[in-house]
């Protein structure tokens, strides 16, 4: 049975790859594409808008009225409006995939209450090179400890509005508890002015914000004599859109719980 799907922030970025990624893939259906009430796009073809040709589904505005259309919410929007779909879903058991990043820990929160009532997957990053690299990352700060400064770096588009990166920030939560620290104790978000000499069991934090950069982050880890470099570059925003069409396929075995790529590409 072919998964029907729907996608909120359909005009975005993410959302007209999304568009293209659900029309290309056989398995799943797109039901429906969502944006919110002031969008121009409001009434727009899908398809049009992703420029694959009409797809005869227009953009719409209230999820409560296409809530019978689909079974999966694909969300790459903002974390007030993932939230606000949340609650819609959550009132009428719909399952969702959430790429959306900048989440606060109150905010995560309110996801992790929903998910004891629905299925959710709700990963920073869907490409499956990110989630070998977070495997990867595992490894290193395993081998290298405390023997290494870590410093944590990531690029990205001049429009991104969240930093770090969703995607940073879990390479620093995954190499934190590796070697036992806590993140929130332990990471420094840029540097400037005196520093002082570089505390060894701190993770640092450097952004870029530049063009049309997709996605790149590095993790460094530096010691005397040598250094490893563990990298990832995006090149298309159709990795993501890819990923999350088939967490949209996996989730459909859970009626409950939340859950990452990780737990979807089977990398746990
Ligand atoms: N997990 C992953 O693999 C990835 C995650 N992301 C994350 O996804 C999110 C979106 O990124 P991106 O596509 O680049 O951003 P965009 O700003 O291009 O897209 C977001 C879209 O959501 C729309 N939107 C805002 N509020 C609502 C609402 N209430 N209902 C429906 N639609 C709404 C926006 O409309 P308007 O522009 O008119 O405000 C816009 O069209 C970000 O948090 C980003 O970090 C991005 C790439 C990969
Ligand atoms: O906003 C983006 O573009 C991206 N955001 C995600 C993040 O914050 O990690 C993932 C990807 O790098 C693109």
């Amino acid at each position: 049975m072919k998964t029907h799907i729907a996608i909120a922030g359909a005009a975005g970025r993410m959302g007209r790859q999304l568009i293209e990624a659900c029309i290309q893939a056989s398995e799943v259906v797109l039901a429906a594409a969502l944006e919110h009430p002031q969008s121009s796009f409001i009434g727009s073809d899908a398809g049009e808008l992703a420029s694959i040709g009409k797809q005869n589904i227009n953009i719409v505005t209230d999820l409560n009225t296409i809530i019978s259309q689909f079974e999966v919410l694909i969300d790459f929007t903002t974390p007030e409006a993932t939230l606000a779909h949340l609650a819609k879903c959550q009132a009428m058991t719909k399952r969702m995939v959430i790429g959306t990043t900048g989440f606060s820990a109150q905010q995560r929160q309110l996801i992790e209450q929903a998910a004891q009532k629905i299925a959710i997957v709700l990963a920073p990053n869907m490409s499956v090179g990110v989630n070998l690299t977070f495997k990867l990352l595992e490894i290193a700060a395993q081998v290298l400890g405390e023997e290494v400064d870590i410093e944590i770096i990531e690029a990205h588009h001049r429009h991104k509005v969240d930093a770090p990166s969703g995607t940073a920030l879990r390479m620093g939560e995954i190499v934190a508890q590796t070697l036992g620290r806590n993140l929130a104790e332990c990471a420094v978000y840029g540097r400037q002015g005196k520093t002082n000499e570089r505390a060894r069991r701190t993770i640092g934090f450097e952004t870029i914000r530049a063009g049309d950069i997709v996605g790149e982050h590095t993790v460094l880890f530096a010691g005397t004599g040598e250094r490893v470099e563990i990298t990832h570059k995006a090149s298309s925003r159709m990795t993501f859109a890819k990923g999350a069409i088939r967490a949209a396929q996996w989730i459909m075995q859970k009626e409950i719980g939340l859950f990452d790529m990780q737990d979807v590409l089977g990398l746990r």
